[in-house]
Order: structure tokens, then C-alpha cells, then sequence
């Protein structure tokens, strides 16, 4: 995660003081990250990471994240688990932001993942989705359909410094969504933002998932596509079959897809691309000044759109069948 709000001393160690998790010895900014601020703790009792909440969460959506990983946790998902404070709360208020404790997970995110790591998270998405079927809350995911024109509209005409021709392109692929996008497809918790960096291992085990903030009630082969876009390709823009393979693998290990999804895939890939292009896009023109925080390359995410738009069967992920 990145900073953007700084948080004078004496106020965190005020703040960790009331959660009965030791005395602060040292709090850290964590430079990784684009979305909320976060620090690492280090108490006379262990490792924390304290998390602020930024411009794009909702504090209406905080007690569903915050329940949510309690929820996972309890179902034995490796997941950060909200720390109570002393009133046993779960949120609370810091440097006048919403504000939260979670535990530290060990292990370490990959940067380049193998098929065998491909494997391992397509089994832990399957997992997740088990673990979240019986959460009792809902949010809906505010980063779908609906919400990319008003995206689009942020970036503006700006969008095409960024690559001539780029604000067509979306306001086109939009429009192809707005008319398409699969419906009654097989839904429930997804956590909707699963990249290598949010994903840990040890060895090639996977050791734990981090990062819910996006987590939402949508269609679970729709998180297959977001991490089909994030853990697939190779640096020169290639679609890697063998790690698409392995990780529709893993997860049919567990949860094999309907037929409907299958179908649904190409355009969920197709329509997660332009997700990601779109958030990017609008970061990559409005970085607040002074803040610790390096944006993500939209046009990354412009590319794996055109590969998208010619596939034609999820055959072409390494689906084998
Ligand atoms: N519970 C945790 N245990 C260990 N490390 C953590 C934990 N939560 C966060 N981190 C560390 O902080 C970094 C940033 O966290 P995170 O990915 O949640 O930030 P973000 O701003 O939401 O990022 P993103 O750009 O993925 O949205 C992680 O890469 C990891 O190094
Ligand atoms: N994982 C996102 C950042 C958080 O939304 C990206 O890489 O664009």
C-alpha cells in the first residue's frame, strides 16, 4: 500500500495503545500499493499492519470488509483477521481517517508467479469462494458495469495523452458491455482485486491472502477472469497458456465451472481489462501531490484488453475442454 496521510507519533501510539496488542515500538509506511495507507507495526507483542482508509473506500463498506475477513478467517481461509480494541471494536478513527488493526501474515507475494504458483492461487480463489458462500452480508461491487462510464468520465479527453485514441477505445468497449454483460451467472463473495501482490507464499504453498477492500457479491467466474488478467500474462504483453491451464485448473479442483461460465469467461477477461485500465487510468492522472505512491501503467491493462477482444472460447485460457 502506499501513504498518504502521515500520522504524528504521539497519535498512533495513543491509538495502538488502546487495542491491548503491546506497546508500539516501531510503525513503518509501506511503500507497496496504490490504495489506502498503511503501516507496519511492530509491538512489544508482534507484527501488525494498521490501515487508514483512503478516497476510494467507502466507510459505509468498512464493517462488510472488516466482517468479512472475520468470517473467512473463522472458516479456516488464511486471511488478516480485524483486531478488536479494547471497547471491542473493529474500526476505529485516526489522523481523521476511518482506520483499522489487522494481524501480519507471514510468506511473500511473487512478482513473477510459475504455473505451479498459477495452480495454487486458482485453488485458493475456489477456496475463498466456498469459505464466503455463507457470509450474511452484501455490497455490491461499485467497480462493475455501472461504474465505468463515470470512470471514463473522470479520465476525459485527458485519456488520449496517456495513448492517442485511448477515451474512444473505452467509450466504445463500454458500450459493448453495457448491452452484454452476463447476467445470472453463479454469484457470491469474490474478492475482486486478487493480483500476485495480494497473494503470499511460502516455498510454492500459498500462505495467505490479503488485501479485501474490494471484496463484493458478484459472479464468481468474474474473479477467475481478474486473475486470469493478473497472473497470466509475461512482461511482453504475451498470454501465457500454460499458467492459464494451471490456474483454471487448481480452481476446478475445487469449484468446477458451469457451463455458463465458461461461455461468460472471454467477456468477463474482456470486461475486467478495461476495469483495471480504467481505475489506472484515473490514478495515473490525478497522483496527489506529495503523496508515497507509484501508479500503476494503465496501458498495461489497454493491451491485455485488445487480447481480449479476439478471443473467441476460454479454450483459449487453457480451459481443456
Ligand atoms: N496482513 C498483512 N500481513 C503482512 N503484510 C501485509 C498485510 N497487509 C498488507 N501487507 C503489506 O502491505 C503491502 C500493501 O498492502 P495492500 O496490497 O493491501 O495495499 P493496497 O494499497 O490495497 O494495494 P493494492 O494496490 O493491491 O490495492 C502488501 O504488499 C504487503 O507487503
Ligand atoms: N490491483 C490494482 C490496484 C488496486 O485496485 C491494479 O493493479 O490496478
Amino acid at each position: 500500500m502506499a501513504v498518504y496521510t502521515e500520522v504524528p507519533d504521539d497519535e498512533m501510539a495513543a491509538f495502538v495503545a488502546r487495542y491491548g496488542i503491546g506497546e508500539l515500538l516501531s510503525a513503518k509506511g509501506i511503500a507497496e500499493g496504490v490504495e489506502n495507507s498503511n503501516y507496519l507495526l511492530h509491538t512489544t507483542q508482534g507484527s501488525y499492519i494498521l490501515t487508514l482508509y483512503e478516497k476510494r473506500v467507502n466507510p459505509d463498506d468498512l464493517p462488510f470488509f472488516l466482517g468479512l475477513m472475520q468470517h473467512l478467517a473463522g472458516r479456516g481461509l488464511i486471511c488478516p483477521q480485524p483486531v478488536k480494541d479494547s471497547r471491542g471494536e473493529m474500526l476505529g478513527r485516526l489522523a481523521g481517517r476511518p482506520a483499522a488493526i489487522v494481524t501480519f501474515l507471514d510468506g511473500l507475494s511473487v512478482r513473477r508467479p510459475t504455473a505451479a504458483h498459477c495452480q495454487e492461487l486458482g485453488r485458493g480463489l475456489a477456496l475463498l469462494h466456498e469459505a464466503g458462500a455463507d457470509f450474511a452480508m452484501e455490497r455490491v461491487n461499485a467497480l462493475s458495469v455501472p461504474g465505468w462510464r463515470p470512470l471514463a468520465h473522470q479520465a476525459g479527453p485527458d485519456a488520449d495523452k496517456v495513448s492517442p485514441g485511448l477515451a474512444r477505445r473505452i467509450m466504445a468497449e463500454i458500450a459493448v458491455h453495457e448491452a452484454s454483460w452476463p447476467k445470472d451467472l453463479p454469484r457470491g463473495v469474490i474478492h475482486a482485486d486478487l493480483f500476485p501482490n495480494n497473494v503470499f507464499f511460502i516455498g510454492s504453498r500459498l500462505s495467505g491472502l490479503i488485501d479485501f477492500y474490494f471484496a463484493c457479491t458478484d459472479a464468481y467466474a468474474y474473479d477467475l477472469a481478474i486473475c486470469l488478467n493478473s497472473w497470466c500474462f509475461e512482461a511482453d504483453g504475451s498470454f501465457n497458456l500454460t499458467k492459464g491451464q494451471a490456474l483454471l485448473a487448481g480452481y476446478e479442483s475445487v469449484r468446477p465451472l458451469s457451463e455458463a461460465e465458461v461461455a461468460a469467461l472471454p467477456q468477463l477477461c474482456r470486461g475486467s481489462a478495461l476495469r483495471f485500465l480504467l481505475t489506472r487510468l484515473v490514478d495515473w492522472l490525478n497522483v496527489p501531490p506529495g503523496a508515497l505512491v507509484k501508479p500503476h501503467d494503465p496501458l498495461e491493462y489497454d493491451r491485455k484488453l485488445a487480447f481480449h477482444q479476439r478471443v473467441l472460447d476460454a479454450r483459449e485460457f487453457g480451459l481443456k475442454r
